[in-house]
């Protein structure tokens, strides 16, 4: 019986692709696996029963993935599967942005009692007036899931799409419509855009990417979106071209007082993810990688180990041995199943970085002694046995 622990709400249809060998836990030291969206994770310990952390969302910038990838735990993240929810906001975000249209309706909503309500709408109504988005530039930097589905809509509703991602997958590069113009140096995007977009993971590389530098570039018409995390925009310097009429609006997900207190900033309470469709995609991928993992030891989407796949188990036993990866681990492995007799079934050995994972199908099963010996092998930082 494997135990799960939710750190935050987990769609309902997700948590029923667990089956009767799963059962929730509200202690965490007890799961083997955590499912989790947005809770911070940096100051939490972690037992040596966890084995596996399912993010139900993209970013993982809320996970410790240096202490996880030490203590044996493997992180999954869901890619894709909220792309479309966010890709719906960032052209709400557009179209709320190029008209006041929140403004015109507080207006009208304070009118509401008035009789001649109808009359002076036409009278008013050139306060809240603004443009289209039919021919503006929009660039976009990051062209992964949700920046692909971003440049293609902008692309559809007529704008002018300049994308810039410098590691841009061959999978995704082919999803691209071929009407959005690749751009090498993101400063071209700064330069010449009249409503940029940001789409790329939180990291110690792209914290405050669009700062102050940036902004100089920009034309004072421009609309800044960002959907994908507050720091990635320096906040003192978003805040000042704000304030300075610098940059013509601010659109961003993630709410803070200095930004939210600013005139022309439109600020959303996180909801890029928040749709039916979303929660449940994200929910129900998170768990069937976090059962494939528990179950087979496959490893698909993971963040910080490398994808592996033997299928099903059908020999006696299958060890999954999560390693570092320095030189004549898997001879050490190896030499310790012949020891003991047992004979390698089928055997896969892959890494990233610094990290290796073993896994191996044995001809008959190892006893707790025996799967010790592997543990106490320098360099194995987890071992796990699924019959
Ligand atoms: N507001 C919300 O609710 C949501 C926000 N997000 C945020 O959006 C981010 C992106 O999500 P996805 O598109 O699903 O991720 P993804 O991993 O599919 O795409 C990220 C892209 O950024 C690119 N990239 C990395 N560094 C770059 C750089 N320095 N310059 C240009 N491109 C760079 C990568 O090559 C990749 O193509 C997530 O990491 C998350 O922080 C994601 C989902 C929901
Ligand atoms: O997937 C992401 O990166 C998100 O930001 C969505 O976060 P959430 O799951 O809505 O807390």
């Amino acid at each position: 019986m494997y135990q799960y622990h939710c750190l935050n709400n987990i769609a309902e249809v997700g948590l029923k692709k667990f089956d009767g060998n799963y059962a929730q836990t509200d202690k965490m030291e007890d799961a083997d696996a955590i499912l989790v969206r947005s809770a911070v994770m940096h100051d939490m310990e972690f037992s040596d029963k966890l084995c596996v952390i399912g993010r139900a969302g993209a970013g993982v910038n809320n996970i410790p993935l240096g202490k996880c990838s030490e203590q044996g735990i493997a992180v999954f993240n869901t890619p894709g599967a909220n792309a479309n929810g966010v890709k719906e906001l960032v052209i709400a975000g557009m179209l709320l942005a190029a008209r006041d249209i929140v403004g015109g309706m507080y207006w009208v909503r304070s009118e509401r009692q008035n009789e001649d309500l109808e009359k002076m709408a036409e009278k008013e109504k050139k306060r809240f007036a603004g443009t289209e988005l039919l021919g503006k530039k929009l660039g976009v930097i990051g062209l992964g899931a949700i920046g692909i589905l971003v440049a293609n809509a902008a692309a559809a509703l007529g704008m002018e799409v300049y994308g810039y991602d410098p590691y841009i997958s061959v999978e995704a590069a082919w999803k691209l419509s071929r009407d959005v113009k690749h751009i090498t140096d993101v400063n071209d995007i700064y330069k010449e855009c009249d409503y940029i977009t940001i789409h790329v993971p939180l990291m110690d590389s792209t914290k405050g990417m669009i700062g102050a530098d940036a902004i100089a570039q920009m034309k004072p018409s421009v609309v800044v979106l960002n959907l994908a995390r507050g720091p990635l925009v320096d906040q003192k310097a978003i805040v000042e071209a704000l304030k300075t009429n610098r940059i013509r609006k601010y659109v961003t997900d993630f709410p803070n007082s200095d930004v939210a207190s600013q005139k022309n900033a439109i600020v959303i309470p996180h909801l890029g993810a928040s749709t039916e469709e979303s929660e449940d995609n994200c929910a129900v991928m998170a768990v069937k990688e976090v059962r494939d993992y528990l179950e087979n030891g496959n490893i698909h989407n993971s963040v910080n180990y490398p994808n592996c796949d033997m299928g099903v188990c059908t020999s006696a036993m299958r060890v999954a041995i999560i390693h570092r990866n320095i030189p004549n681990m898997l001879a050490k492995f190896t030499s310790a199943f012949g020891e003991l007799g047992i004979n390698i079934e089928r055997l896969t050995n892959v890494t990233r970085g610094e990290y290796g994972y073993v896994m191996v199908d044995l001809s008959h099963m190892a006893d707790d002694a025996e799967i010790e010996k592997l543990r106490a092998i320098e360099g194995v930082l987890k071992v796990r046995v699924m019959k």
